[in-house]
């Protein structure tokens, strides 16, 4: 357990009794804690994703460094265990596409849900009319990436053995309010949680809480009545740290820090890299060859590649190329790139296994670049992998880390920026 996942778990989630106008549940035996043998109740993943979005065009599949959107929480969901299953509510073609490659299951929503002015609400209820398999819908936003599979294990617990109906995420904040000045109505303002004549210390004010934005979890029956939070409620706090929300896009660049450096990145911990394998038609170059007269290939590659190649060198990262085409050696070492290469290879995962051993490494020491069906167990294997933008489908699913640049147009280069920044959060880690 790193010591992000320790203080998740102490996080304090509090039932406090309904106010106002949601109703008070009667716990029917279908969503019961299953006692005397019932069956467990189906709890489903929901994460809505719908195409169009006011802001940032297609922002649910935008890479968040590297990741699709709805790929942070799907990670999180999917190494939760407490879901029965794992879906992503669209209406949009691609969405459809990347959340498929990320291993949810797709409903594909009406038009009806899928307006600027549709409601989560409307969707889930949408979804649930499908699906009469599914006890308690978890509501997971995909704008709030920092989430980990901990906290959906906490709240799981809360709703199936202390009996919840509805839970959702809230973090705390230290923010004083004041009233608004409106033209006509009041000219001054007021001090609206704070005795500005006894301006309380951080650490002397325990703060308030607020919706986060993270996740809302639900029984049918509630939501079904028009509710996704009543009955016997509570919230789950989470660490500030985890709590991001993409509202607008200045937000983004915010976020991509923060899940760089609190982010769930897979049941495995990160080691530090001593090794980069990198392919070479298709990463180190673009796949395209010119052949001239007397059959001598030319390729081309990106000065930006080179130096990303000597930056991971500098930083006791060894590079090597691997080929599963019989390139031309000649072409290569006129690159001066001076690396160990094999070039025809038919087993990639073989040869790589082969150099990490020899080095003394585990796979987690691993990093490995591909773009090609031939690099898809390296890139599974890899303790930290990454494919061009333009890589096939295959090595994209299987990839950590999707470049925003080409191959051979940058993509080592980007790759080896992420590895260091990774690299970075490990070294924060073992502090
Ligand atoms: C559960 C709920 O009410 N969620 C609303 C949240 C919530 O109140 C805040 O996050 C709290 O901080 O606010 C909204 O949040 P937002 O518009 O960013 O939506 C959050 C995520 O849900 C998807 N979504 C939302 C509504 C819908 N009908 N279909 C969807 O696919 C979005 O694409 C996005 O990935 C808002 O800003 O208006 C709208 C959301 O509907």
């Amino acid at each position: 357990m790193d010591s992000s996942e320790k203080a998740a778990a102490t996080s304090s989630p509090r039932g406090r009794p309904p106010r106002g106008r949601p109703p008070k549940l009667q716990r029917n035996a279908r969503n019961g804690v299953g006692k005397g043998g019932e069956k467990t109740p189906h709890m489903a993943a929901l994460i809505l994703a719908r195409g169009g979005s006011k802001g940032i065009p297609l922002k649910n599949i935008k890479h968040l460094a590297g990741v699709p959107l709805i790929g942070w929480v799907l990670r999180a969901a999917q190494d939760a265990g407490v879901f029965q299953s794992i879906w992503v509510s669209t209406d949009h073609d691609e969405i459809e596409k990347v959340a498929k490659q990320c291993g949810a299951q797709v409903h594909r929503r009406s038009s009806e849900v899928s307006k600027d002015s549709s409601t989560s609400l409307d969707a889930i209820a949408e979804f649930l009319s499908y699906h009469n398999e599914v006890d308690i819908v978890g509501n997971i936003q995909a704008t709030s990436p920092c989430l980990h599979p901990s906290d959906l294990q906490k709240v799981a617990e809360m709703i199936r053995e202390d009996g919840y109906d509805s839970v959702f995420s809230v973090v705390r904040r230290h923010q004083f309010r004041w009233s608004e000045i409106q033209k006509g109505v009041s000219d001054v303002t007021e001090p609206l949680n704070l005795n500005p004549a006894k301006r309380p210390r951080r650490q002397d004010w325990d703060g308030e809480l607020y919706e986060n934005g993270s996740f809302y979890f639900a029984k049918r029956h509630l939501i079904e009545m028009g509710y996704l939070q009543g009955g016997k409620m509570a919230y789950y706090e989470m660490r500030a740290e985890h709590s991001v929300d993409i509202d607008v896009d200045i937000d983004w660049p915010i976020a991509e820090q923060r899940v760089l450096r609190y982010g769930y990145f897979g049941k495995e911990k990160l080691k530090e890299i001593k090794l980069l394998v990198c392919n070479i038609d298709g990463c180190l170059t673009n796949g395209h060859i010119y052949v001239s007269g007397n059959q001598e290939e030319i390729i081309s590659y990106d000065v930006r590649d080179s130096i990303g190649i000597s930056l991971l060198k500098k930083s006791n990262i060894e590079v090597r190329l691997i080929s599963e085409r019989p390139c031309s050696k000649q072409t290569l070492s006129s690159l001066k790139l001076d690396l160990r290469m094999e070039i025809g290879i038919s087993n990639k995962l073989a040869v790589v296994d082969e150099w990490r051993k020899e080095m003394g490494l585990c796979w987690k020491e691993v990093a490995y670049l591909g773009n090609e069906v031939s690099d898809e167990e390296c890139l599974k294997k890899a303790g930290m992998s990454g494919v061009p933008a333009d890589a096939c489908s295959i090595a994209q699913k299987a990839s950590g880390y999707i470049c925003k640049c080409n191959g051979g147009r940058g993509a080592i280069r980007e790759f080896a920026e992420h590895i260091f920044l990774l690299m970075e959060k490990v070294n924060s880690c073992q502090k």
